[in-house]
Formats: C-alpha cells, structure tokens, sequence
C-alpha cells in the first residue's frame, strides 16, 4: 500500500497529452496550482512553450503563468505525484504500456479519456492494475467541452476513483475554492463512469444522425431518453451504480455531447445522416470521432452479457455492416416505438 503522506508538497499535476482536452484542463488547474503539461509531439511542444498557446486545438487561449509546457516526460514524472492522463482512449492501453518501468508506486493516475479498449472492449479499470498492480488510479469525466473549460466557463465534472479521500483532500483542495469555475465531484463508481463516457459518445452519433436525416426535436428526445435506458441497462448488468447515469458523466455528459455541435461525435452522425461515408466524415472533422470505436467495444460488451442494445446495434450496422443511415434510421424508430 501507498503511504500517500510522504508524497513531497506542493503538488504539481502532470497532464500526459497535449490535445484540446489535455491542454484545456491544464489550462483551467493552472489557474490555481502547478502543471506540467507534456504531449508526444516536441515539435509541437515547442512551440507551445514559445507562444504559450495551443494554437493547433485551442487558438487564442494563452496559458496561465503556473503551467510549464515540456517535451522531457522524464521531467514530469520525478515533479509530479498525480498524472492525469489524456490521450484518446484508442490509444490508451498502448500508451499505458509504453509508461511501464518508468511509473513509480507514489505515481497517481487519473484518466480523462472517455471510452474501452480497443476490439477488447475491456475496463481501463481491469487494465490499470494489470499494468501497475501497486498504483493507485482514478478517472474523470463529466459534461466538458474543452473550448470550454480552457476559457474559464463553469463545468462540473466527476471524479471516480476507490481513493478519492486522497485525491479531496491531499491534491485538489485549491480547486475546492467556492469561486473556482471548474467544479469536481467525488463518487466510487469507476465502471459506471467509464461506460457512460464510452457509450454517450454512440449515443451522440444516433442523435447526430437523425437531426442529419431531418427527423426533428422529438425525434432527437425520443432518442436521447431510449439512449439512457440503454447506458443504465448494460451498466446495471456490470455491476454500476445505476445513480451513476442520471449524474454529471452519465445524463449530464449524454445531454451535453447530443446537442451541441462542439461534439465531434454528434457531427459525425450529422454528416452520415447527410450522405458522408464514416471515412469522409472522419476525415472532415479532423480529430478524434471516439465514438466509432466506442460503438464496436459496446457490442462486444453488450454481447458478452446477453442484452440487446437496439439504437447501438443500429449504429453498429451503419459503422461496420454497411447498413445505409436511412434504412437504419427508419428500423430504429419502429424499434424505439417497440420499446
Ligand atoms: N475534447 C474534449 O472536449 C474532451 C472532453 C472530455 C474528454 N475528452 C477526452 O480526452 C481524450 C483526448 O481527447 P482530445 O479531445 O484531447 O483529442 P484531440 O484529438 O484533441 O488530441 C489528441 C491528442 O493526443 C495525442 N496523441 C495521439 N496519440 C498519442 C500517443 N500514442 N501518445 C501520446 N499522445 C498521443 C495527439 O498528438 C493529440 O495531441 C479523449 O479520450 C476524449 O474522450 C475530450
Ligand atoms: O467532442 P466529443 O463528442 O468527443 O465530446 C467531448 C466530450 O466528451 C464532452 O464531454
């Protein structure tokens, strides 16, 4: 066991990846304590170090004066105590691989990407302990569009891990301070967390494409609600806290990435809706479209228990069994109304 108060003060948070959400959460902690934030990149960190902005995710955001940029990742681990991670969940498990033999027992993890393994569908919780059976880890997750939080908006967000006395109240007090506009909340349900923050991603795809094919704000409703039933019944069925889906990572998360544009994984139902193959989407929208992946991983999950997932497996069938948007769309609305 980690003895946790022989970690060095004052902490600093290492933020391991430097895309728009890695750089606009060290972008908001910084407003309050030390960070280092460190991407793969060294170009690209180099610059970030020279401007003091992200300009590739985030332009015009200039970084506040607590956050280090650095491209030594040696660096950021003898600094800091808690690592919170943020690279897309496609490469996670590699990623996590990559850090064995330089993570050390004192290391805390807390994971800010939203999904399951790759082609697995396995828990990064199940993951974690594999890789590194002596740290202690957690995840965040919540309704945040990174845009967003780097320009101070106020955001509530969920912290999940079996440590959380730990992280209330050895790391993050200053962000506790009543004027902060970053809001964090404490809950113990690590696998709750983890599938509403993969499977609103399919969710926002399924609302994307309906509003993309022209159905209107019933229809998008309609949708969203028989999303959540599907969340909370595969989560019941591993074992989640079905209070988890009806807060900030499961309804408040599900309603943020469904209807607002800012959701990469909502613009690209929109444009399969509006005749864009997956590819070109993908392409379009220039980032990590999640989601698609989540889809995959979700019926894996969905079929090792048995249970039908009926506005999913339509995702599933546009993504990877060629089904045009349109015939899937019109099954899953005969479907919805069976519900
Ligand atoms: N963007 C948001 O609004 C938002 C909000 C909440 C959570 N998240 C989560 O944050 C995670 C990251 O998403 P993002 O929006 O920052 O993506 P992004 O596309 O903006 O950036 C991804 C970053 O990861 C880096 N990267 C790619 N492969 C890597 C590797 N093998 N090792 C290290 N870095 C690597 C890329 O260089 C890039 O800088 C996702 O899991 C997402 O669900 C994003
Ligand atoms: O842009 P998206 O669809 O990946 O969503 C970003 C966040 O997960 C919203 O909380």
């Amino acid at each position: 066991m980690v003895n946790h108060t022989k970690l060095p003060q004052p902490q600093t948070i290492g933020i391991l990846g430097a895309g728009s959400y890695g750089t606009a959460l060290a972008i908001a902690f910084a407003k309050v304590m030390p960070v280092i934030l460190w991407g793969h990149r060294p170009d690209a960190m180099e610059k970030m170090a020279q401007t003091r902005q992200n300009s590739e995710y985030l332009p015009d955001i200039t970084f506040p004066e607590k956050l280090e940029v650095s491209k030594d990742l040696d660096h950021v681990l003898e600094t800091c105590n808690l690592l919170l991670i943020a690279v897309p969940s496609v490469v996670l498990s590699d990623f996590l691989k990559s850090l064995k033999g330089k993570i050390k027992p004192h290391h805390f993890l807390l994971i800010a990407s939203k999904g399951l393994e790759q082609k697995t569908g396995r828990f990064f919780s199940d993951i974690i302990p594999e890789i590194f059976p002596e740290n202690h880890f957690g995840f965040i997750s919540g309704p945040s569009f990174a845009k967003e939080v780097a320009r101070g908006i106020p955001t509530a967000l969920a912290v999940a891990s079996k440590d959380i006395k730990f992280l209330r109240k050895e790391i993050f007090p200053p962000m506790h301070n009543i004027r902060q506009p970053l809001k964090l909340y404490y809950v113990e349900d690590m696998i709750g967390l983890q599938i509403a923050g993969a499977i609103k991603n399919v969710i926002a795809i399924a609302v994307g494409l309906s509003d993309g094919l022209g159905y209107g704000a019933n229809t998008r409703a309609a949708v969203i609600t028989h999303g959540l039933e599907e969340i909370s019944t595969l989560g019941k069925l591993y074992g989640a806290d079905a209070s988890t889906f009806q807060g900030l990572s499961g309804f408040g998360d599900l309603i943020l990435t469904c209807t607002d544009d800012q959701s990469r994984n909502r613009r690209f139902g929109l444009y399969l809706g509006q005749g864009l193959t997956p590819e070109q989407a993908i392409e379009k929208i220039g980032q990590v479209v999640e989601g698609y992946y989540n889809t995959r991983e979700t019926i894996t999950l969905a079929r090792k228990v048995n249970v039908e997932l009926p506005i999913i497996q339509k995702v599933y069938d546009i993504l990877f069994n060629n089904k045009s948007p349109k015939r899937a769309a019109g099954e899953l609305l005969l479907a919805i109304h069976n519900l």
